[in-house]
C-alpha cells in the first residue's frame, strides 16, 4: 500500500532540495553547464523535447523518478495497458491504448478480447468511407456527398475538431466539414446557412446518446433537413450515429445499420481514436486517420517500454509536477507556433483539465496538494502581441509549453523562418530575462534625459527564470499529430497517478447539468420562481419578466 503523497520519502526529499535551490536562477545553470541543453532534452522519432528551461538540476530530476518509482508508475502503466479496472469509481477499465494497438495484441476485459471488436468497427469505417467518397453513398436527391457535419460536444467534438482543421493539407478534395457542439441555436444555424440538404451528412456522435446539447442540435438538425427531404427514408441516407448507446440511437430514428460503435471503457475525451474519429476519417480519408493512430500507437511503445528516465511523457509530467507542486505555477499555456494547431490548447483543456481536476484521492480522502492547473494558450505570436506580456512581467508563474514544425505546409518567402525565430526567442527570453546592468547599459545609450533611466530601470527589467518546454518536430502529419496526442494523454495518466486522483471520471460536471434541468422548466410558465438563492431567483426572474413571452404575472 502507497503512502500519501504527502508523506512519500521522495516528497520530503524534493521540498527539501527545493528549499536548496529555489534561489537559482536558470540563466546561472546555462552558464555553468555547457551541456545543460544535451542532458534535458529527449528525442522520440522526428520530436525533439527540450525540458532543460526549466527551474531543475540533475539531483532534481534524480527526486522526481524516485518519486515515480514510489508512486509505483511502471505497475500503473501496466495496468492500464492490460485492462485493469484503473478508472474505480466507475469499475471500467480505459483502453484507449486498444484503439491503435496496431500489432493486435489481445486485450482482455472481463475474459474477452476487445480486439476483434475494435478492428471490425476500424473495418466499417473504412468501407463507409471508401463508399462516400466514392460516390456509391449519396444523398437522397442522387448527388455526391460534400459536407460532413459533425454534431456532438466535449470529447465528441473537441477532438474531431481539432485534427480536422490540424490536418487540413491532408483532406479528401471536393469534401468539407463542419462542426457543431454549442446548444446555443447560433452555431447550428449558421452551419445550416453554409450546406445543403441534398450534399450533408449529419455524424451525430455522443459516447451516452443523452447528452442534452448534442440531442437537441440533432433533432433540429433532422427538422430542417426532413422540410427539404421528399420523406423520412432519406434519413438514413443523411444521418449516421457513433455511439455506445444502440436503443438511445434507435429512438432517435437512425438505423442501427446506420450506426458506428464504440465501448465503456473509452472515455470521451480520450475518443477520438474510436469511432467518435469518423469525421476525421470521412474528412482526410482512412489511411490517414491510420497514420493518426500509427503515431498514436508508436507513443505508446514508447511510454510502455522506455526507462523513465528517457520516456518523453514521464520526464514532461515530472517536471510539470515539479512546477506545480513545488514551484507553485497554477497556469500552463499551450503556445502552438502553427496556425493549424489553433485548437489545440482548446483540445487539451477538456483533456488535462477534465482529467486532473480532482479534490479527492482515488480512495476519496482530500488531497492536501495542487492537482491539476488552468491550461489555456493561442497561436504563439499571436499571443506575443496580446497576453505574453503577463507571461514575461507578471506576478503569477506560469509555465508554458512551445510547440513547432521545422518544415511548414505552407512554405512562403521568410515566412516560417520569421515565425520560428520568435519561437526561439520567446522560450530564451523566458528563461534569460534582462538584467539591471543590461538595461542601465541600454539606456544609457539612447540618450535620456536626468532621472528617466532610472525611471524606467525597473518597467524595462525582466527576471527571466520562467519555465517553458519546447517541442520541435519536422512536420504537422497525422503520425506526428497521433504521436503528440498520445504524449499529451500520458502525461496526464502519469500526473493523475502521482496524485493518487482518478483521471477518467468526470463527476464535476454533473451538478450544473442537473441544476439546469430543474431550472428549464421554470423558464416555460409565468410564475415567478422562488425555489433558489435570491440571486439565481432574481436573475431568473429577470429573463422572465424581460422576455417577450411568457409574460410574468
Ligand atoms: O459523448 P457524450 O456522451 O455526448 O458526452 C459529451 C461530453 O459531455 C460530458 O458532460 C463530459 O463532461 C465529457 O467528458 C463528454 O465528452
Amino acid at each position: 500500500m502507497k503512502s500519501s503523497l504527502a508523506q512519500a520519502h521522495s516528497w520530503v526529499s524534493l521540498l527539501q532540495h527545493y528549499d536548496c535551490i529555489k534561489k537559482q536562477h536558470m540563466r546561472d545553470l546555462f552558464v555553468t553547464d555547457p551541456k545543460r541543453f544535451d542532458k534535458f532534452s529527449l528525442i522520440f522519432s522526428n520530436i525533439l523535447f527540450d525540458f532543460s528551461k526549466n527551474r531543475l538540476t540533475e539531483e532534481t530530476l534524480k527526486l522526481l523518478l524516485d518519486l515515480a518509482h514510489e508512486r509505483e508508475l511502471q505497475q500503473g502503466i501496466s495496468r492500464m495497458f492490460a485492462g485493469e479496472p484503473i478508472n474505480n469509481t466507475e469499475n471500467r477499465p480505459v483502453l484507449h491504448v486498444a484503439l491503435r494497438n496496431r500489432a493486435n495484441r489481445s486485450i482482455m476485459v472481463k475474459g474477452k478480447d476487445v480486439m476483434p471488436q475494435v478492428n471490425a468497427v476500424l473495418e466499417r469505417m473504412r468501407k463507409f468511407c471508401d463508399k462516400v467518397h466514392g460516390g456509391q453513398w449519396r444523398g437522397f436527391s442522387g448527388e455526391r456527398l460534400t459536407d460532413i457535419v459533425n454534431i456532438g460536444i466535449g470529447g465528441s467534438d473537441l477532438g474531431p475538431a481539432m485534427v480536422t482543421e490540424a490536418l487540413q493539407p491532408y483532406a479528401k478534395s471536393g469534401f468539407r466539414v463542419h462542426f457543431v457542439s454549442n446548444v446555443d441555436g447560433t452555431q447550428l444555424a449558421e452551419t445550416l446557412k453554409t450546406i445543403r440538404p441534398e450534399t450533408a451528412l449529419f455524424v451525430i456522435s455522443s459516447k451516452t446518446f443523452t447528452t442534452q446539447e448534442t440531442l437537441t442540435n440533432a433533432h433540429s438538425a433532422r427538422n430542417w433537413f426532413l422540410r427539404a427531404a421528399p420523406d423520412d427514408k432519406a434519413i438514413a441516407k443523411h444521418f449516421v450515429a457513433v455511439s455506445t448507446n444502440r436503443s438511445e440511437v434507435e429512438r432517435f430514428g437512425i438505423d442501427p445499420c446506420n450506426m458506428f460503435e464504440f465501448w465503456d471503457w473509452v472515455g470521451g475525451r480520450y475518443s477520438l481514436w474510436s469511432a467518435i474519429g469518423l469525421s476525421i476519417a470521412l474528412y482526410l480519408g482512412m489511411e490517414n486517420f491510420e497514420q493518426l493512430l500509427e503515431g498514436a500507437y508508436e507513443m505508446d511503445n514508447h511510454f510502455r517500454e522506455t526507462p523513465l528516465r528517457q520516456n518523453i511523457p514521464v520526464i514532461a509530467a515530472l517536471v510539470g509536477i515539479w512546477n506545480i507542486n513545488f514551484l507553485g505555477a497554477q497556469s500552463h499555456a499551450v503556445l502552438p507556433y502553427d496556425q493549424y494547431l489553433e485548437r489545440f490548447p482548446a483540445y487539451l483543456q477538456q483533456l488535462e483539465m477534465e482529467s486532473n481536476g480532482k479534490h479527492v484521492t482515488r480512495g476519496g480522502a482530500s488531497v492536501n496538494y495542487a492537482t491539476g492547473n488552468v491550461i489555456w494558450g493561442a497561436p504563439g505570436t499571436n499571443g506575443q502581441h496580446a497576453f505574453f506580456q503577463l507571461l514575461h512581467q507578471g506576478t503569477p508563474l506560469i509555465t508554458a509549453d512551445f510547440l513547432a514544425p521545422i518544415e511548414s505546409h505552407n512554405p512562403m518567402g521568410e515566412h516560417h523562418q520569421i515565425l520560428l525565430s520568435n519561437f526561439f526567442a520567446q522560450t530564451e527570453a523566458l528563461m534569460k530575462g534582462k538584467s539591471e546592468a543590461e538595461v542601465r547599459t541600454e539606456l544609457e545609450k539612447a540618450n535620456l534625459a536626468e532621472g528617466e533611466v532610472e525611471l524606467l530601470i525597473p518597467h524595462k527589467l525582466f527576471e527571466g527564470n520562467r519555465p517553458s518546454n519546447s517541442f520541435l518536430f519536422s512536420k504537422l502529419t497525422p503520425w506526428t499529430l497521433g504521436a503528440l496526442i498520445a504524449f499529451y494523454e500520458h502525461k496526464v495518466f502519469t500526473q493523475g497517478l502521482i496524485w493518487d486522483i482518478n483521471s477518467f471520471d468526470q463527476w464535476g460536471v454533473e451538478l450544473g447539468k442537473q441544476l439546469a434541468k430543474k431550472i428549464l422548466p421554470e423558464l416555460q410558465d409565468t410564475e415567478e420562481v422562488n425555489s433558489h438563492d435570491s440571486s439565481t431567483n432574481g436573475l431568473i426572474n429577470y429573463y422572465k419578466y424581460i422576455h417577450p413571452s411568457p409574460p410574468i404575472k
